[in-house]
């Protein structure tokens, strides 16, 4: 907010900061912080949503659709007093702290499925939480992703490199979506708060602060409680009783990090200082016929692997330069794909009820 001043310069207006709460400086209440999770009942979200709960400060509301989530990924936490699960797939009205919003289907069967719904996902969900964010004056951490840098001519990936994607293909309602996603925040980021006077000087507007935002593009994560319909390549190979399906060639690559290390990145992220774009992913690299190797070398010694035809756009190779996460957050993986690959195993089979191969 501004207004002339004798000179023409425009002047900031003197109004009072919002005062907090009285209830949150209260000492018979605790400066809780509540935080809102979208897609906290998917496979990453539900896993941040436990590491969030072992807090006892925190408040944790978790907003999903169950598209691809479910509420089975949050049995523990549910009637718990610090807890709450709303079932939405509307604009969102709560008073939170600090968002974490995740929801979007991430793997390509389930955002290929619906397109329209996957884009609408990214943007119209982006927009509304921003909107909270802003409202609120809370600070908000958006899961993007490596899909940003497409089928990637640089190799590995930093954050400065702005992508191979084609705009108009089948991963592109994924892809580009995120990528609008996170321009959305960064323009929310740019724009709210900030007051120029007429000769572009900079005006601090403290009363209507900036909105915070923390940008994290997570590379492919694996672990227990994937969906067992997922159907990326983890769980693909995983499958029990059927073959290792590759995708032809099996010469492509991926790098992929174990769920415990996504969700600390992303915590240490959303407390860091840095707004990012960070990337949070494992360098370890291997190519699909070194994974389904490695599945058959630790898991299953008799399991055929099968070369299966290709989907389109399939991005060639992919590995992440952490050099940013390990600077900004003191962040890097600490879990081998060799040692979570047989916990993740672990739980399938106690889901789906199988006893362990001999
Ligand atoms: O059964 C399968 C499935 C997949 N694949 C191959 O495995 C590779 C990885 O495919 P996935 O389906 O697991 O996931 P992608 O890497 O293509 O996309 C993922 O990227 C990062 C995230 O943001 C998302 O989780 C997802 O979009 C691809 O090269 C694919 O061709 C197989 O070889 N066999």
């Amino acid at each position: 907010m501004s207004k002339e001043s004798s000179n023409g310069n425009h002047q900031s207006v003197s109004k009072p900061p919002p005062s907090p709460s009285p209830l949150r400086n209260s000492k018979f209440f605790q400066s809780n912080m509540r935080i809102l999770v979208t897609g906290g009942a998917g496979f990453i979200g539900s896993h941040l949503v436990d590491r969030l709960m072992e807090n006892e400060k925190n408040e944790v509301i978790v907003a999903d659709n169950y598209f691809t989530g479910s509420k089975d990924n949050l049995r523990k936490w549910i009637g718990h007093p610090r807890f709450e699960l709303i079932h939405i797939t509307e604009p969102l009205l709560v008073e939170v702290d600090q968002i974490y919003h995740l929801a979007c289907p991430a793997s390509p069967i389930f955002y290929k499925y619906n397109p329209v719904k996957t884009i609408k996902t990214n943007v119209i969900g982006t927009l509304n939480m921003l909107g909270l964010a802003k409202r609120v004056g809370a600070r908000i951490l958006l899961t993007s992703t490596s899909e940003v840098y497409g089928d990637p001519l640089v190799h590995p990936q930093d954050e400065s490199y702005w992508g191979n994607v084609n705009p108009i293909g089948v991963r592109s309602c994924y892809d580009e979506g995120k990528r609008v996603a996170e321009t959305l925040m960064f323009d929310y980021h740019r724009q709210h708060g900030i007051v120029f006077n007429v000769n572009s000087h900079f005006v601090s507007t403290w009363w209507d602060p900036i909105t915070e935002i923390r940008v994290a593009r997570i590379f492919n994560t694996y672990g227990p409680r994937m969906n067992i319909d997922d159907g990326r390549v983890v769980r693909r190979v995983q499958d029990v009783g059927e073959p290792l399906t590759v995708q032809a060639p099996g010469t492509q690559t991926r790098s992929f990090c174990y769920v415990s290390d996504m969700v600390d990145g992303l915590i240490r992220l959303m407390e860091g200082e840095n707004t990012g774009p960070i990337n949070i992913g494992n360098p370890g690299e291997f190519t699909m016929l070194e994974l389904a190797e490695t599945v058959k070398e630790l898991i299953d010694s008799e399991v055929e692997i099968k070369i299966v035809e290709n989907t389109p756009d399939d991005p060639r190779q992919r590995k992440p330069d952490i050099t940013k996460a390990k600077e900004l957050l003191g962040w890097e993986p600490q879990i081998k794909l060799r040692d979570g690959l047989p916990l993740m195993e672990e739980d399938f089979r106690q889901r789906l009820g199988v006893p362990k191969k001999k």
